[in-house]
């Protein structure tokens, strides 16, 4: 591979002599480490020895390459302030952790688990409360039971929490009765008000965007392993849905028959720690170099780079440069890395992004975000997933049904069709089902309150329904019960055909007397 023979460029960060972080100097960076020196990592590892030795590229070197969607901040000397601040605070995720997921993710790759992401499409700092970040868990625990249970998968769960604070946007301006202010770019940037004093982008909230992860995430940590996320609690996790809808008691008589099984099981001495607890990860969008690079480490044990903001950071369908900022930091990171592809995308572009972001080939590495529209999924997916599959590679596909679907509706909501959402997710399946690949999982932006955002769903919510509990930051969010409901539609494609496959059960061959 050419980029690791490489010349460093100037500011890149390399490891020193205890393998802590340093900074290139300047007149040492243009000569290549004699070959002789160097250590010849094992195979897989070689990929991640980024460029000869230096370890992950430094902020001013990715400020060279033209950062998309980066916020414009007043005062420079302030951000490297923050910055530094940041280097010296701790990881907020291991990097066992995130092996530990990039080894599930392979499993995923392999068709034999689904991968289930979902969470806020906006994260706020005033929503890190208790209730709200219990009520995301419990929606996201029962859909992870339904597929699980119904659709008969293991399932691999990934929040959009403890980190999703940043927003790429469409417009860098927005506009409302004749005034025009700078876009909302997420608690991490500016503020939400419509003032001019709110939407000056302050790179103090970068701080408050660790302590909010931190905290979200210590909360989710005592949550999946407490007790919470135990499965004899099922009954518990629809405490908060709205009671009116029949996909309500679906989920009861769903959450009575697996008491029953778990009952068996116990009678029969089957009682094991995973009904106790789940595994748990963290993902959002790796979106704020100045954020992502200072949380970006070299593990003590591996002497490998980790961001350590995440388990599972992705690179969203404007930041996707295949030369830019954000590729060249991701591709440094021994994390497991999601790509957004929008409607546009082709299948040599996905190829060239994989090449780049995963040259080893590393099951489990990158997962393929496909987000694009009812109306193009079954026009537009085929040829990616034919293409990339063709070269040999084996991602993680999974669909994002929200990012596609979005419109106006008639009274100035941002909104999203739940029928135009299952579409998608049903295009998504018949392609995968034609083509012989794996449907390896669903990215949805969803809430655990009983928001109004999205239209239609179980409750029939319409247009005018909009304005009564319009809650979101940024987009339209699933609310619980429109989640749920979208979880057995999921079971049942799951379900559909696929059962034979990946049930050990059905590969059983009874012993004849
Ligand atoms: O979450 C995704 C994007 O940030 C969001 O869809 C952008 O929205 P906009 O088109 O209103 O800027
Ligand atoms: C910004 C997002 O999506 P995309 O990059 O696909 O537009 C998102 O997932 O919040
Ligand atoms: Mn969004």
């Amino acid at each position: 591979m050419a980029d690791h023979a490489s010349p460093r460029l100037p500011g890149t960060v390399c490891r020193g002599a205890e393998g802590a972080p340093l900074v290139c100097d300047a007149s040492v960076a243009l000569t290549p480490t004699p070959a002789s020196t160097r250590q010849t990592p094992s195979r897989p590892l070689v990929a991640y020895a980024y460029s000869c030795g230096v370890s992950f590229p430094s902020l001013e070197q990715l400020r060279t390459l033209n950062p998309q969607q980066q916020p414009t901040y007043p005062d420079a000397a302030a951000v490297d302030g923050v910055v530094g601040q940041l280097r010296s605070r701790p990881p907020l995720v291991f990097a066992g952790e995130c092996d530990e997921l990039r080894g599930k993710l392979a499993n995923v790759a392999e068709g034999r688990s689904f991968l289930l992401q979902g969470g806020d499409c906006a994260e706020t700092f005033a929503g890190v409360t208790a209730q709200n970040v219990k009520n995301k868990l419990q929606v996201l625990l029962a859909m992870s039971v339904v597929l699980t249970y119904a659709g008969q998968v293991p399932v691999v769960k990934v929040g959009r929490i403890a980190g999703q604070y940043a927003k790429p946007r469409s417009k860098d301006t927005e506009t409302r009765d004749g005034v025009t202010l700078p876009s909302f770019r997420g608690d991490a940037v500016n503020g939400f008000d419509f003032t001019e004093a709110a939407r000056v982008p302050d790179p103090a909230r970068l701080l408050d965007v660790y302590n909010a992860s931190a905290a979200t995430l210590n909360l989710t940590r005592a949550f999946v392993t407490g007790g919470f996320a135990d499965l004899r609690s099922i009954h518990s996790w629809n405490a908060t849905f709205v009671r009116s809808a029949g996909v309500v008691e679906r989920y009861e008589r769903l959450a009575e028959e697996i008491e029953r099984a778990m009952a068996f099981m116990v009678a029969c001495g089957i009682e094991d720690e995973s009904m106790r607890t789940v595994d748990f990860y963290s993902s959002h969008e790796a979106l704020l170099l100045d954020y992502e690079q200072a949380m970006t480490r070299i593990d003590s044990r591996s002497q490998l780079p980790y961001n350590t903001s995440g388990h599972f950071i992705w690179i969203g369908e404007r930041t996707r440069q295949l030369t830019g900022a954000h590729v060249e930091l991701l591709r440094s990171v021994r994390n497991p890395i999601g790509v957004k592809l929008g409607p546009t995308a082709t299948g040599e572009d996905a190829l060239a992004i994989a090449d780049r972001l995963d040259p080893d080939r590393e099951p489990g590495r990158i997962t393929f975000i496909t987000r694009m529209g009812a109306g193009r999924v079954r026009e537009n997916l085929p040829r990616v997933i034919e293409e990339v599959e063709a070269s040999g590679r084996k991602p993680v596909w999974v669909c994002d049904p929200m990012h596609g679907n979005t419109f106006e509706a008639a009274n100035g909501y941002k909104t999203r069709a739940f029928s135009q959402i299952v579409d998608e997710i049903n295009g998504f399946f018949d392609v995968h089902d034609r083509l012989g690949s794996w449907p390896g999982g669903v990215h949805i932006e969803l809430t655990g309150d009983d928001v109004t955002e999205c239209v239609g769903g179980v409750n029939e919510l319409t247009e005018a329904d909009l304005e009564n509990r319009y809650e979101t930051a940024c987009d339209p969010r699933l609310n619980r019960n429109q989640s749920l409901e979208l979880a057995f539609t999921v079971a049942e494609r799951l379900t559909d055909g696929r059962i034979n496959r990946i049930n050990p059960v059905q590969e059983f061959t009874p012993v004849e007397f």
